[in-house]
């Protein structure tokens, strides 16, 4: 495929609600949206970085600035076959996985209309339908976030992730537990709070039959998260720490986590999540699609991932509802039946673009073509 022309464009959409996480605070979703162009195609990516490196290192920033002055034009001055040659072409630079997820995934979505088949089944997805949980962030209050459970529960939502921190821990699970059962699916994930120090605090978690704690320890971490996950019954998920497979297969190696939670962006794009799920298939180790507050575009590329057969738990793409007044793409993304989503069936990511929405919420534009950009 002869990529034409790459546009990429800033927007900033609001959140209904803020969001708290140990993390921080997000009250608006500021992101890149790229469209790709190839003989009539145009296939669409999310840059799923945050405004600030508080998740990891990366931003809107530093995103734009490798795209403009080395990602699109290597994509505009090289020859590309398949998806899978991005990675390929992106993989002497490091890191900046958030930068070159949003590039890949527009050209899989490209490749995936040029082929005239859906983003899923060009990654090999055979599900019809997805099953979705929701991330369910901080409150001032314990009792708010157990009403705010409440509303997600009544939705249909199949598993209720929710934010922990040190002291904003036990209390909470505790009083989910009292409020609806044993048996609501329900995990915590504390982004990094806790240290090693914080074991028998930790351990108080394992009490609570939840079905995994998520990125208990350091960001960076695989060795503690071993010896923590020795000593717990519930098992530990991993996102933060995991940046490509071979960080999988360490992980798995030394028993430092039961499950991956992959993001795409996080990871580098659909190829490395691919491989990825592939390794953790052959090893037992069930993977999930976590979210990063994604638009439509995102969300209908989580969509077509967790349409792969080793995706066994609900991952966190929640419909648009819970987090936009109206989001980028047509038709929203909505319920088939209560937490459940549809595999859309149709060219590539399978939802349009709703272009007076973007309009309305773009601070910047840019195009780009291969005769007029330089690499570095
Ligand atoms: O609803 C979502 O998209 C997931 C929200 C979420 O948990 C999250 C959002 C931003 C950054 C990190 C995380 C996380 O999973 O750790
Ligand atoms: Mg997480």
């Amino acid at each position: 495929m002869k990529i034409e022309k790459i546009e990429m464009r800033r927007l900033h959409l609001p959140l209904k609600q803020a969001f708290e996480a140990s993390i921080g605070q997000q009250t608006m979703r500021d992101f890149l949206l790229i469209s790709v162009h190839s003989e009539g195609e145009t296939g669409y990516g999310e840059s799923v970085a945050m405004p600030l490196p508080f998740y990891n290192e990366e931003t809107t920033e530093t995103v734009l600035y490798m795209m403009e002055a080395l990602l699109i034009p290597m994509l505009l001055k090289n020859k590309i076959e398949r998806p899978e040659d991005v990675a390929r072409l992106f993989a002497p630079i490091r890191r900046h996985h958030m930068a070159k997820s949003a590039l890949e995934g527009a050209v899989w979505d490209l490749y995936a209309k040029q082929q005239g088949i859906s983003l899923a089944q060009a990654l090999g997805g055979k599900r019809k339908e997805i099953d979705v949980g929701v991330s369910v962030g901080i409150e001032p209050t314990v009792e708010e976030v157990v009403s705010k459970v409440e509303g997600f529960v009544a939705e249909g939502y199949k598993k209720i992730k929710v934010k922990i921190k040190p002291g904003f821990d036990i209390a909470l699970i505790d009083a989910l537990r009292k409020r609806f059962g044993d048996d609501l699916p329900l995990m915590a994930d504390a982004n990094s709070a806790y240290t090693l120090d914080q074991m028998d605090l930790i351990k108080q978690l394992d009490d609570y039959n939840l079905i995994m704690i998520e990125q208990p320890l350091a960001h960076d971490d695989i060795v503690d998260h071993a010896r923590l996950q020795s000593q717990l019954k519930t098992p530990i998920c991993l996102d933060e720490s995991i940046h490509t497979v071979e960080d999988a297969r360490r992980a798995i190696e030394l028993s430092s986590c039961r499950i991956i939670n992959i993001k795409v962006g996080r990871v580098g794009g659909l190829t490395e999540s691919k491989k990825i799920h592939d390794l953790c298939q052959e090893n037992n180790i069930p993977v999930w699609c976590g979210g990063m507050f994604e638009s439509g575009v995102g969300r209908a590329h989580n969509i077509a991932i967790t349409s792969l057969s080793n995706f066994k738990i609900p991952g966190d793409t929640a419909a648009s509802s819970r987090y936009w007044k109206q989001d980028i793409v047509l038709p929203e993304v909505e319920f088939l039946r209560p937490g459940v989503l549809a595999v859309p069936e149709g060219p590539g990511i399978g939802y349009e673009i709703n272009w007076e929405v973007v309009k309305s919420l773009q601070v910047l534009e840019k195009s780009f073509r291969p005769e007029n950009v330089t690499i570095g």
